[in-house]
């Protein structure tokens, strides 16, 4: 993977963003007036209740879905105004996924699993290899490679599909709740992993968690309540994973 991102621009900048929900005559306003900039190598855990808009702007952020209102650039890209196809292109390019159900194919391998982002790039079968091998190195499991999901630990499962989000060499990891479904053990596994992405190889992370020990592992901690941002906080003491892995 390439190593960490030397520009000066934010890699995420958060303007003014109004995110509504409407059925029939109602309208849901779920995100208030958003504002955040995130800069390249910064890691964030987004908290706050169930219902305060986490996981709508974790979307928004990822390109996953588009704001009512405001701007929201990544990459250089402006994902308010750009068309579905374009977005598609783009996540491809520029974003991993990290789910809590992990969502690997269950009828894959995890090589093909890991693979499977690189079929949509230009790249032939020799330099898929070398990049799902690299990746699945990254995460420890490259002697599971031939494994069915089924035939992998929950801790294991995610271990690949970290794999997958990392294939494309994203600049952006988007994360909701990578622990949730995860024992204490696996868990710390999978946060001590995402925080050697951070800090190894440069990736920019946004972590949505409902657990304060996950967000410990984030830089900096950003809580929402009813769609608002009502705290942000840096995190000096954030657990390094390096130092962890290394011990
Ligand atoms: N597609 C949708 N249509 C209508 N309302 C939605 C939609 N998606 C989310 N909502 C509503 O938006 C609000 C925020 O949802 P969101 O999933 O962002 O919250 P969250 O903070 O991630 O919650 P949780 O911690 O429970 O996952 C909720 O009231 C939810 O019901």
């Amino acid at each position: 993977m390439k190593s960490p991102a030397l520009s000066t621009d934010p890699v995420v900048l958060v303007q003014d963003v109004c995110k509504e929900y409407r059925r029939n005559d109602n309208v849901l306003t779920v995100l208030h007036n958003m504002n955040l900039q995130l800069a390249a190598g910064d890691y964030l855990a987004l908290m706050g209740p169930s219902g305060s808009g986490k996981s709508t702007l974790l979307n928004l952020i990822a390109g996953l879905d588009q704001p009512t209102s405001g701007h929201i650039y990544v990459c250089g890209e402006d994902l308010a105004t750009a068309s579905q196809s374009k977005l598609a292109k783009w996540r491809s390019r520029h974003v991993g996924f990290i789910f809590q159900m992990y969502n690997l194919i269950p009828v894959l391998t995890a090589y093909e699993n890991v693979e499977l982002p690189l079929t949509l790039t230009p790249l032939n079968r020799k330099q898929r290899k070398a990049q799902v091998q690299t990746a699945l190195e990254i995460v420890g499991l490259a002697d599971r490679m031939d494994h069915y999901p089924t035939q992998l630990s929950g801790g294991q499962e995610q271990r690949v599909s970290i794999a997958r989000a990392i294939a494309t060499d994203p600049t952006l990891i988007v994360a909701d709740e990578p622990t949730g479904d995860l024992d204490a053990k696996s868990g710390t596994e999978i946060l001590e992993l995402m925080g050697r992405l951070n800090e190894e190889f440069g990736k920019t992370i946004v972590m949505v968690t409902h657990d304060p020990r996950a967000a410990g592992f984030a830089k900096r901690t950003m809580h929402l309540e009813d769609g608002r941002l009502v705290g942000d906080t840096d995190n000096p003491g954030a657990v390094s994973a390096v130092q962890e892995h290394n011990a």
